[in-house]
């Protein structure tokens, strides 16, 4: 069986140890002969890096491992890269989050002004990364998380549209070990159809291997207790923030009955609700740099300084063992069926060809099929009609270095209640992103 040279660029991401204890657990289906951590920042990556390379030395001492800084190094040989960097790291995720919120505005990661921040900064970096893969080894594919997925998507589709690029989002691989909770099911057992954007879409069927339609059962459960399950499916998911917004489908599901909302809605339908909820003296950015940050880094630090991975506290990462799915899909030509985010090209029938949709795909070594989900109702359709454009308005500000048409991108936000805030918004998210956003008039 072929082995294979992964690169995972971010090495020294939150979800680095996960993402690696995941591969390793892994190796009869996704068999590695080399491995590599590849980010610009050494002194990060370097924690991670001397911690995994005990447990690699320790648990698979057949695989080459390294970790570095220099990208002729990180992406030759390789066939595939795992790509999720953070351009601006939890320092710029915290003023995403608050400035808006100075505004009443809702700040978050990958939603409203703090995602199109995020967006700005991340075209640079993942141009940055694609081109060092293209240079050093050109039949590599990427299968990027790096986020905001839409807008990164976006812009691989108009600068670098011939790049062998698979933009996927764990949110819906999440929400549906949700779902099969429900039902008494696996994930494994269920087949759904979905439409959106990334971050901003509806499940419109979740059948079983014989058919059997769930949608109605989940429906009326999330109706009484959103997304909640009772045994926790995530343990990335356990902070009251996460809690909130699982139960939050509630709410979503009230307005629009008709189909099964993916949880990011509610900053688009309730940013009201959103604002009112929020710690703007404390954010998300901020329980994970409490949290999820100081757990994986502390690990990372006492396996070193005890010389063994033995006993440590490095744990695997459910969410990214759909990356294993599909890298197989890539390398075996499994025909696997997942939601990926790709151009629409009529498989949301009543939509633009070029939107970059987030579709159930067939992947292949060729790469992606979108499966056609007809038409949509009017009501999505409309929502994501305008939330497309302020996405491909981001990426058309930042090749311009247009003010005018960033601003007019915040202003199309359903997150944004006047042009004045947006303004007042757009004018402090350039101050906070100097040296990451490209020029500006
Ligand atoms: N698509 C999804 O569903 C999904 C799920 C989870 C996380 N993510 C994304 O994964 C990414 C990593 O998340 P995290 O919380 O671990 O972030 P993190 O800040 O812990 O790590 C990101 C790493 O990327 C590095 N980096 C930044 N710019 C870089 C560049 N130009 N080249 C190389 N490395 C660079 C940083 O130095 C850092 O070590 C984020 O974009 C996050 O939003 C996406
Ligand atoms: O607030 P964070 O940094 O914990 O998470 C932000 C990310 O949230 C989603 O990814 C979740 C995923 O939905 C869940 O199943 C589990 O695997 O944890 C992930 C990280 O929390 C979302 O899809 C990402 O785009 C966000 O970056
Ligand atoms: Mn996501």
């Amino acid at each position: 069986m072929k082995k294979f040279s992964v690169v995972i660029a971010g090495g020294g991401s939150t979800f680095t140890p996960g993402i690696v204890m995941m591969l390793l657990d892994n190796q009869d289906r996704f068999p590695l002969r080399k491995l590599k951590l590849y980010d610009n920042d050494e002194e990060r990556q370097r924690i991670l890096g001397e911690a995994l390379a005990i447990l690699l030395k320790e648990n698979a001492p057949d695989i080459e491992f390294s970790f570095t800084t220099d990208p002729e190094e990180a992406f030759t040989d390789t066939d595939f890269c795992m790509a999720h960097i953070r351009v601006g790291k939890y320092a710029m995720r915290e003023q995403d989050e608050k400035i808006p919120l100075k505004y009443g505005v809702v700040g978050q990661e990958t939603c409203g002004p703090g995602g199109i921040a995020y967006g700005l900064r991340s075209i640079t970096g993942m141009m940055e990364i694609i081109d060092h893969m293209e240079k050093y080894s050109p039949q590599c594919w990427m299968l990027n998380y790096s986020n905001p997925a839409s807008i990164v998507a976006e812009a691989c589709r108009v600068m670098r549209p011939k790049a062998k690029v698979l933009n996927i989002c764990d949110m819906p691989v999440g929400t549906l070990r949700r779902m099969s909770q429900i039902i008494g099911k696996t994930p494994k057992d269920l087949e759904v159809r979905y439409f959106g954007l990334n971050h901003f879409g509806w499940w419109t069927s979740v059948k079983d291997k014989e058919g059997k339609e769930y949608l109605e059962d989940i429906k009326a459960y999330v109706a009484e207790h959103g997304y909640l399950t009772q045994i926790e499916v995530d343990t990335q998911h356990t902070d009251p923030s996460w809690q909130d917004t699982h139960r939050k489908a509630k709410d979503l599901l009230a307005v629009n009955p008709r189909y099964l909302p993916n949880t990011y809605l509610k900053y688009y339908l309730y940013p009201d609700d959103v604002v009112a909820h929020a710690n703007a003296a404390y954010t998300r950015a901020n329980e994970v740099m409490d949290g999820r940050e100081k757990t994986v880094f502390d690990a990372a630090k006492a396996i070193v300084a005890q010389g063994t991975a033995k006993g440590g506290e490095f744990h695997i990462d459910a969410h990214a063992s759909f990356i294993v799915d599909l890298a197989r899909a890539i390398a075996y030509n499994t025909h696997e069926r997942m939601l990926m985010i790709v151009e629409n090209q009529g498989a949301i029938a009543n939509f633009p060809d070029d939107a970059m949709v987030e579709v159930p795909c067939i992947v292949g070594s060729h790469g992606v099929e979108p499966l056609a989900q007809g038409k949509i109702p009017v009501f999505e359709q409309t929502l994501m009609y305008q939330q497309l454009m302020v996405e491909k308005m981001v990426v058309e500000a930042y090749q311009e270095g247009s003010y005018q048409k960033l601003w007019q991108a915040l202003t199309l936000s359903r997150t944004i209640p006047s042009a004045k805030v947006a303004k007042a918004i757009l004018d402090d998210l350039i101050e906070a992103n100097r040296g990451y956003w490209p020029e500006l008039t």
